[in-house]
């Protein structure tokens, strides 16, 4: 692995993480440190690991070796709920529920009433251009909709940390370049985010990349970083010679 600079008191600190099903090692080795309003991407194939790697973070799965802190809390950890915000690759949505009251439910787990809880759900709301529908049951949602519900769940309580697995998977390109202005005001804001995604030019908008192949980091670093390494033009082509493809 090259370039994983030392960060200082990381928001994320994963160290030496590995992750076997049966005798299969699906992630070996893995550190990786993100600083406090970084934007990180993880970047792989299809089956590299990286849901892996953030269900690992996320604590919704348990590492075989190595350890993972976020915000400096060992995971995982139940009260960390409310420090972070987390939007799976599948939507963890109740369908019978109408989005304010899915809403209100994760609200809820996060510490969110009254006031507060109904100036958020607003202001998410309009994030994800769903204002208009919050009173619509979920399972009368498309599946565009239920990805913008539920990044706006994941952002809800404004947390220091957002880790979104393929946020814009589905969501049209108007509103993903919003998404994506957004997800650059909270970062200027100081807000960490860590995500992954297939969509190159999306990548190129991270401060710093994560490739994954195999389970293990190829190579960690800014987006001209990885270029240079690989002695690629473009981040499709380190893509490709780093991660996604035959190594060079
Ligand atoms: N619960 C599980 N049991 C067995 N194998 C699993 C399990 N979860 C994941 N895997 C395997 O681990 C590997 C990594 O999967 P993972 O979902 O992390 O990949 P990914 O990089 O997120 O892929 P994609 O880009 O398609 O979402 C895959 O080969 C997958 O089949």
């Amino acid at each position: 692995m090259s370039e994983n600079t030392a960060v200082s008191s990381p928001v994320v600190d994963v160290r030496g993480v590995s992750r076997r099903f049966g005798s299969r090692t699906v992630l070996g080795d893995v550190s990786l440190q993100v600083g406090a309003g970084e934007l990180f991407g993880l970047l792989g194939p299809s089956g590299s690991g990286k849901t892996t790697l953030i269900k690992l973070m996320t604590g919704i799965d348990r590492a075989d070796g190595g350890s993972v802190r976020l915000l400096g809390e060992r995971m995982p950890k139940l009260a960390m709920l409310r420090r972070f915000g987390y939007m799976a690759q599948s939507d963890a949505l109740y369908g019978e529920l109408t989005a304010k009251e899915n809403l209100a439910f994760f609200g809820s787990l996060y510490g969110l009433k009254g006031e507060r809880l109904a100036k958020r759900m607003r202001a998410a709301m309009a994030l994800v251009d769903l204002e208009a529908d919050l009173n619509k049951a979920v399972s009368a949602y498309s599946g565009g909709m239920k990805r913008r519900l539920s990044l706006a769940i994941a952002l809800l309580h404004e947390p220091e940390l957002l880790v979104l697995d393929e946020p814009t998977v589905g969501i049209d390109p108007v509103l993903r370049r919003s998404i994506w202005r957004e997800l650059g005001d909270m970062r200027r804001n100081g807000t960490t985010i860590v995500l992954t995604t297939h969509v190159m030019d999306e990548a190129e908008k991270c401060d710093r990349l994560g490739l994954i192949r195999d389970g293990r980091l190829t190579a960690v670093g800014t987006p001209e970083d990885i270029k240079r390494q690989s002695g690629a033009s473009s981040i499709e082509e380190a893509f490709i010679a780093l991660g996604g493809g035959a190594r060079a």
